[in-house]
């Protein structure tokens, strides 16, 4: 049996369901000899780890349970059990994480699985691969900082996995790895890469305030945390970001173009996220209502477009013809177009659902599954 010890950053919509998915799982993992080792969890403000991280991980029932009380809104030290682990916060939580990751490296290593919308796990990350460690991603800060911190994280890249970070659980960022290592060169991608984006569009033609919409994309798991990561198109930038680099072209985040659904007085720090949805949101209403009626007496419809071509790579509202690919997408579903050698005149086309809690999460545990072979075999056969 492979034993995979993890370590969970972020206990949100996705971590939660990650967990989820790794419990119901494990019948199936059983019979393709894995057993995926829960040994610590974290939020923002505290760590509950497992005292023996080399032989003994959380039950099922006390994961559950930290699953219910994180969805309620309480802190990680309210669980029942909490006497039986131990409590980190602050700055211990780091070291513990390095130690448990040092503890691990020479039976079987640590899978640390970053599952929040931090740009402070970074460090982190990046000790844990130099520790024989591997990581996971849903995460897309870490990767999208300097290029000088990205390539030390990239700088084992069997150690890293991130497809959940463009696409949520959609084979993209593996099929350009494919498509790059057979010696397919890849000239151009284009495509609607934010879910909350592509549903907020189609909801607000179909004849909804825009403001409603939003709402209820955050209520649906597709926004991050605080939506005007995705109306800045900040996320849209990031993922671009992510697939530039992937290509090999050495760009930061700044040198995207990156078209705004807000104006800058309504930015986080100009505006608390309360004021932003209740006052901020519905004074977009009539101007986003009118630029989608626009395009619609075209004959167009109004996507968020991400384009990377050479060293060009901008995102922004754009008309597409209603009978496109972009065109007809409907509600959180992303589409990616990608142009190569072997897909010149017709792309390769990649689309489904392209957010949400159940979709990340599900890309975020193939991708742990798919670092096994990194891990050793338990002698105990737990
Ligand atoms: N939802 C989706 O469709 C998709 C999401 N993603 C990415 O997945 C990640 C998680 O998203 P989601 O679950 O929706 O976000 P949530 O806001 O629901 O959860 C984020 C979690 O991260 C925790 N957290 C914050 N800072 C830290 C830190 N420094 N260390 C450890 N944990 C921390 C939060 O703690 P606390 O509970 O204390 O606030 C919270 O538990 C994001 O990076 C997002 O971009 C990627 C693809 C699709
Ligand atoms: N907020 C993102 C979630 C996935 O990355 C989106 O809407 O696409």
């Amino acid at each position: 049996m492979v034993s995979i010890p993890l370590l969970l950053m972020g206990c949100g919509g996705v971590g939660r369901q990650l967990l989820h998915h790794v419990i119901s799982c494990r019948p199936l993992h059983s019979q393709q000899g894995v057993r995926l080792r829960v040994v610590g969890v974290c939020d923002s403000k505290s760590m509950v780890a497992i005292p023996d991280v080399l032989t003994s991980e959380f039950r099922d029932d006390f994961l559950l349970q930290l699953c219910k009380i994180k969805s309620n809104g309480s802190s990680l030290l309210d669980l029942d059990n909490i006497g039986e682990c131990e409590v980190y916060s602050g700055e211990e939580i780091g070291r513990k994480v390095i130690d448990v990751a040092a503890a691990l490296r020479d039976s079987s290593g640590l899978a640390l699985v970053d599952c929040s919308a931090s740009s402070e796990t970074i460090g982190l990350l990046s000790q844990v691969v130099n520790l024989e460690g591997c990581v996971v991603l849903a995460n897309k800060k870490p990767l999208t900082s300097s290029l000088e911190n990205y390539d030390k994280l990239v700088s084992q890249p069997r150690r890293i996995r991130h497809e959940s970070t463009v696409g949520a659980g959609l084979p993209v960022i593996s099929t350009i790895n494919r498509m790059l290592s057979s010696g397919d060169p890849i000239i151009r991608i284009i495509g609607s890469l934010s879910g909350t984006l592509g549903y907020v569009m189609s909801e607000v033609e179909s004849g909804r305030p825009f403001s409603q919409v939003v709402s209820a994309a955050k209520t649906l798991g597709f926004t991050e945390p605080d939506p005007r990561d995705d109306l800045s198109g900040m996320d849209v930038a990031r993922k671009a970001l992510i697939l530039a680099r992937l290509l090999g072209h050495r760009l930061e985040l700044d040198s995207i173009k990156v078209e705004s659904l807000y104006p800058l007085e309504m930015g986080p720090g100009k505006m608390s996220l309360e004021d932003f949805l209740a006052k901020g949101l519905p004074s977009l209403d009539e101007d986003i209502q009118k630029r989608i009626k626009n395009a619609s007496s075209n004959g167009n419809v109004l996507h968020y477009v991400c384009l990377i071509e050479e060293s060009r790579c901008e995102v922004g509202l754009q008309e597409v013809a209603k009978d496109s690919a972009l065109g007809r997408l409907k509600g959180s579903d992303n589409v990616l177009e990608i142009y190569s050698r072997c897909y010149s005149k017709q792309p390769l086309v990649i689309q489904g659902a392209g957010a949400g809690n159940d979709t990340t999460a599900a890309g975020v545990l193939a991708d742990i599954l798919d670092v096994q072979d990194l891990f050793r075999h338990s002698t105990s056969g737990a």
